[in-house]
C-alpha cells in the first residue's frame, strides 16, 4: 500500500468498528428554520489495535460522530457496527477520554481510575492491581492518594487515560484530549500515548485539530469536510511504532503535513448547505 495515497479501509478480516454512510441533521435553532445538516454519508473504519485519527475543520461534526459511535445520539440513516454488531443507540461500548480530563475533585487519583471499572461492574480486588501497574507505567506512581487538584493538566489527562484504560472497551474514543496543553506537554503527552496505546492492545480513534500529532501517532487519518461532512481523504501513514520526534523532520512527514494541509484547507472552502 503507498504511503500517503488513498487506502481502501482495514485490510483483512472484520473491522472493530464501523461506521457505514452515516446521516445525522439537528433540527433547526428557531421555528421554520431548516435543519442543520451535519454528517453527510460518513463511512470509516477503525481495525483491532489500531491508531486512527480523525481530522477536520472546527464545526465538521467530529464530536457529533463520537456522540453517535457511544451511543448518546443515534443517526439519521446508516449504520454503527462494533465487532460486526449494531451498537447504534447502545451506550457504554466504547472507552472515551474527553477534551477535558472531568475527573471526579472529591476522589483521589486511584478512586478516579478506578471508575471506568467499577461502572462496568468489576470488583475492586480484581481491579486495584491493574490500576496500580498503569498508574506506575503512565508515570504517576507515587500519585494514588492525591487529588485532582494537585496535578498538573499532563497529569489529570494522564489520570484520565489510564480511567479509559481500565475499562473492559476494546476501542477508546479520545476527543482532542491535548488541546488544552501547552506545545511541549503536548508533544510529550503525544508520544507518551503512542507508547502506551501500543502496551494496550487497544484500538484507539482520536479526534484532533493538529495534523502533527494525527501523523506522529496514527496508523491512518481520515480528513472530513466540512459540514454538512463527508469523508474527503484517507491516508495510511508509514511509519512503525513507537514513533518520535525525529519522525517530524523526515521529508516524507513534511510531504504528508502538507498533503494533509492541502485537504484541510480545501475543507474549509466546502460550501456550508
Ligand atoms: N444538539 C445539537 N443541536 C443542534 N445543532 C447541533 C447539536 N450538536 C451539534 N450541532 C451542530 O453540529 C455542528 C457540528 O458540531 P460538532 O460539535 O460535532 O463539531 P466539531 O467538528 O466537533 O467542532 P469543533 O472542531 O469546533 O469541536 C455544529 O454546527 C453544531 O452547531
Amino acid at each position: 500500500m503507498k504511503e500517503g495515497a488513498h487506502v481502501s479501509a482495514v485490510t483483512g478480516g472484520e473491522p472493530l468498528l464501523a461506521l457505514e454512510h452515516i446521516r445525522k441533521s439537528f433540527p433547526g435553532a428557531g421555528k421554520g428554520d431548516a435543519a442543520v445538516k451535519v454528517l453527510d454519508g460518513v463511512t470509516l473504519q477503525v481495525g483491532s489495535g489500531e491508531f486512527v485519527a480523525i481530522l477536520g475543520p472546527s464545526g465538521s461534526g467530529k464530536t457529533t460522530l463520537f456522540r453517535l459511535i457511544g451511543g448518546l445520539l443515534q443517526p439519521d440513516s446508516g449504520a454503527i457496527r462494533l465487532g460486526g454488531e449494531d451498537i447504534a443507540g447502545q451506550r457504554g461500548r466504547i472507552g472515551y477520554m474527553p477534551q477535558q480530563p472531568s475527573l471526579l475533585p472529591w476522589r483521589n487519583v486511584l478512586d478516579n481510575v478506578l471508575m471506568a471499572a467499577e461502572i462496568a461492574g468489576i470488583s475492586r480486588k480484581e481491579a486495584e492491581p491493574k490500576a496500580r501497574e498503569w498508574l506506575v507505567r503512565a508515570g504517576l506512581g507515587g500519585c494514588e492518594s492525591a487529588y485532582p487538584h494537585e496535578l498538573s493538566g499532563g497529569m489529570q489527562q494522564r489520570a484520565s487515560f489510564v480511567r479509559a484504560l481500565l475499562g473492559p472497551q476494546q476501542l477508546l474514543c479520545l476527543d482532542e484530549p491535548f488541546g488544552a496543553l501547552d506545545a511541549m506537554t503536548r508533544l510529550e503527552m503525544q508520544l507518551w500515548l503512542g507508547s502506551l496505546w501500543q502496551e494496550s492492545g487497544r484500538a484507539v480513534l482520536l479526534v484532533t485539530h493538529s495534523i502533527d500529532e494525527a501523523l506522529l501517532l496514527a496508523d491512518r487519518v481520515y480528513v472530513l469536510s466540512a459540514k454538512p461532512a463527508t469523508v474527503l481523504e484517507e491516508v495510511k501513514v508509514p511509519w512503525p511504532h513507537p514513533r518520535s520526534e525525529a519522525n517530524m523532520a523526515e521529508p516524507q512527514f513534511v510531504r504528508l503535513r502538507q498533503q494533509l494541509y492541502d485537504v484541510l484547507r480545501k475543507a474549509k472552502e466546502v460550501p456550508q448547505r
